[in-house]
This record gives structure tokens, C-alpha cells and sequence, in this order.
């Protein structure tokens, strides 16, 4: 199990818990599901744009702390919409099979 499945198991846990009226004491994740998907997604868009200001500094210590704060807010956005973290995984294990994509992305792009 990789470190991001565990989180995501603790992550489950905690949205159980939240459901049953048992939140943990002083648990962020618990207090993300009670405030709920509009707060979660600031988190997200905080996060990514805390992400995207450490790599314009060159600070890549900050740049590591900021991706895990952002990929911790994604799970529980994903926990919270009903998503698992092994379906995530599952498309990028497909996408991780095909190479050579470049020219369907240009596709992509030229119709947008
Ligand atoms: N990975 C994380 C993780 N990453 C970041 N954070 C929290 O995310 C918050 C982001 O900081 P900010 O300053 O942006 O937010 P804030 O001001 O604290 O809160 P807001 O009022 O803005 O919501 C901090 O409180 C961090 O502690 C995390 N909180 C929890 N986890 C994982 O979730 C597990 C369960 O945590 P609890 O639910 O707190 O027990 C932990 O064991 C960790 O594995």
C-alpha cells in the first residue's frame, strides 16, 4: 500500500466518522466534511495556486509541502464526492499504458 492509499483509508475513516456523529476530536478532516464540498473545493483551488506560486519562487522545499497539501485536499475532495482513490488510480494505470499521445493532445487543443 503506498503512503497515499493509507491516507485515503484514514481519510474513509474519518468521513465514517463524521457520518456517525463520532468525529474525532480536533480532526481537520472531519471539520472539511462538516463544512462540505464548497469549502473543500477552496481548499483545492487555495492549495493548487500555493503550488503554483512555490515553483515561480524556485522554492522546492515549499513546492513538495504545498503538492501534499494539495493532493491531501484532492482525496478528501474525491472521499467526499463518493470517489475512491484506487479509481483515480485506475485511469492513470490506463493512461500510464498508452504513449505516444502527443498529437491527440494537439488535437485536443485545437478545438478548444
Ligand atoms: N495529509 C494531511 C494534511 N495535509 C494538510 N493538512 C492540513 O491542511 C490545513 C491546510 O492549512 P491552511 O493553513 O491552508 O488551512 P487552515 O488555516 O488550517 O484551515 P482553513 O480554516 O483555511 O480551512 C492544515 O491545517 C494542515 O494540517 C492535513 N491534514 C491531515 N492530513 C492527513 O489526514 C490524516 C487525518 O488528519 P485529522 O483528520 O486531522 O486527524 C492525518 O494523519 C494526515 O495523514
Amino acid at each position: 500500500m503506498t503512503v497515499y492509499q493509507e491516507i485515503f483509508e484514514v481519510i474513509k475513516e474519518r468521513k465514517k466518522q463524521f457520518e456517525n456523529g463520532t468525529a474525532a476530536e480536533n480532526s481537520y478532516t472531519c471539520y472539511l466534511f462538516e463544512k462540505g464540498v464548497d469549502k473543500i473545493c477552496k481548499k483545492v483551488g487555495e492549495e493548487a495556486t500555493e503550488t503554483v506560486i512555490a515553483a515561480k519562487n524556485g522554492d522546492n522545499d515549499e513546492l513538495m509541502n504545498e503538492i501534499n497539501d494539495l493532493l491531501y485536499h484532492v482525496m478528501v475532495l474525491c472521499a467526499n464526492q463518493g470517489l475512491d482513490w484506487s479509481d483515480v488510480e485506475r485511469v492513470l494505470d490506463e493512461r500510464n499504458e498508452k504513449i505516444g499521445n502527443l498529437k491527440k493532445f494537439h488535437e485536443v487543443d485545437k478545438n478548444t
